[in-house]
């Protein structure tokens, strides 16, 4: 062992400097494409290498060897890349963000939320600012607006769920505002069915929830028949709808908030599938900003028709050793299937190659949205 560990040691050492030496040489190779104005990806080319080193090695190694090769191309063009970055007007608003946001996240604030009093919306609006005005609105689109013409300086919003996936409703209005994420918070959420007094489980007919609610609760609704699982805007807003009605033979799902706050009794606690039940929320501002310490990174892409493009840009991130802690695509609505990436990345906005890879992602012609750098509480 000890003499075949001394035998790959001297390989490796042989290895690492012709890496070196090809590096260099790769980097030469983007000198030349600047003084040229040639791109840096040429598949045609890495195409032919492939193929040249999978001759030379033969089977059983050759797949191998078309992977390790494929890692040496993300590194090679991730340097020609970094060695290329023109600086973009992204670069300029992330300097001026991080010398212009104080160093404390605001305690008080008016912010836009979605739904009615009792809504986990405002549960996490309570746990990010200490005093916050609230304005509630109807819809995830009323939050976005209210923040976009400055309404309202800050907005919750939910994203995801640990048991049920992603808002869609809410990444699907985000190609549509301009807006920053400046903070994120995980809640444990747990959902109730309540009733008007009198009424009792086997009395309901009708269950009124929000679409997230009640796929978090699917297990729970499957037990119930013949009762009818009505969608509305809001898990608070079903609370307030069932507490107003008429009718003896309704509950909703909501937050155990929503009990007192709507005079309503509980008919069975903790309903989601899973104790260890999350969501995530965002908080969006109209400006950038970024205060001390944040590490989590937002972004929009979309990336062209052409074969490996996303393979490409997760590339470029992995070459930096970043971590993707989200990858989310929406359809282009009235496009043919194609379709915007939404990244989540652990990175920091003080290291000079990330602002390179962000300018160059934003001078290349699709679409791309720096959404913000923030940290999430927890
Ligand atoms: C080095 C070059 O740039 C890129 C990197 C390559 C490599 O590392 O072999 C090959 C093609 C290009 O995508 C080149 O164009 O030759």
């Amino acid at each position: 062992m000890e003499q075949m560990r001394q035998d790959i040691d001297s390989i490796d050492s042989k290895i690492t400097d012709l890496f070196k030496e090809r590096m260099e040489t790769s980097l030469k190779i983007a000198k030349y494409k600047k003084d040229n104005g040639i791109p840096v990806l040429s598949d045609t080319r890495e195409k032919e290498v492939l193929h040249k080193v999978s001759e030379q090695i033969g089977e059983p190694f050759d797949g191998y060897a078309r992977l390790l090769f494929n890692t040496i191309f993300d590194a090679s063009r991730s340097c020609q890349n970094n060695f290329l970055a023109r600086k973009s007007d992204l670069a300029q608003r992330i300097q001026t963000a991080l010398e212009q946001t104080p160093q404390l996240f605001p305690n008080k604030a008016v912010v836009a939320c979605q739904g009615v009093a009792g809504s986990h919306s405002q549960a996490a609006c309570e746990k990010l600012f200490e005093v916050p005005s609230i304005m509630y609105f109807n819809s995830f689109e009323g939050v976005f607006n209210a923040v976009e013409k400055g309404l309202c300086q800050y907005g919750i919003l939910p994203i995801e769920n640990s048991s049920y996936g992603s808002v869609g409703a809410v990444y699907d209005l985000m190609q549509n505002y301009n807006f920053h994420i400046v903070k994120s918070i995980r809640l444990r959420i747990s959902h109730n069915l309540m009733a008007k007094a009198g009424t009792k489980l086997s009395d309901v007919k009708e269950i009124f929830s929000h679409e997230q609610a009640i796929g978090q609760c699917g297990e729970f609704l499957k037990t119930l028949k013949d009762v009818k699982v009505t969608v509305c805007e809001n898990t608070a807003l079903a609370a307030k709808m069932v507490a107003e009605s008429d009718r003896t033979d309704v509950a909703a799902i909501s937050s155990k908030e929503c009990l007192d706050l709507y005079g309503l009794e509980l008919l069975k606690k903790h309903i989601q599938v899973s104790d260890n039940n999350y969501t995530r929320f965002i908080c969006i501002s109209k400006n950038l900003e970024i205060y001390p310490g944040s590490g989590k990174i937002s972004l929009i892409l979309s990336l062209p028709h052409v074969p490996r493009s996303l393979y490409h840009t997760i590339a470029k991130f992995a070459a930096l050793g970043i971590n993707l802690t989200k990858l989310e695509s929406r359809p282009i609505p009235g496009s043919d299937f194609e379709f915007m990436f939404y990244f989540d990345l652990e990175a920091s906005v003080y290291s000079p190659a990330l602002i390179n890879l962000l300018s160059e992602l934003e001078n290349q012609p699709e679409t791309f949205v720096f959404l913000g750098c923030y940290t999430e509480l927890i």
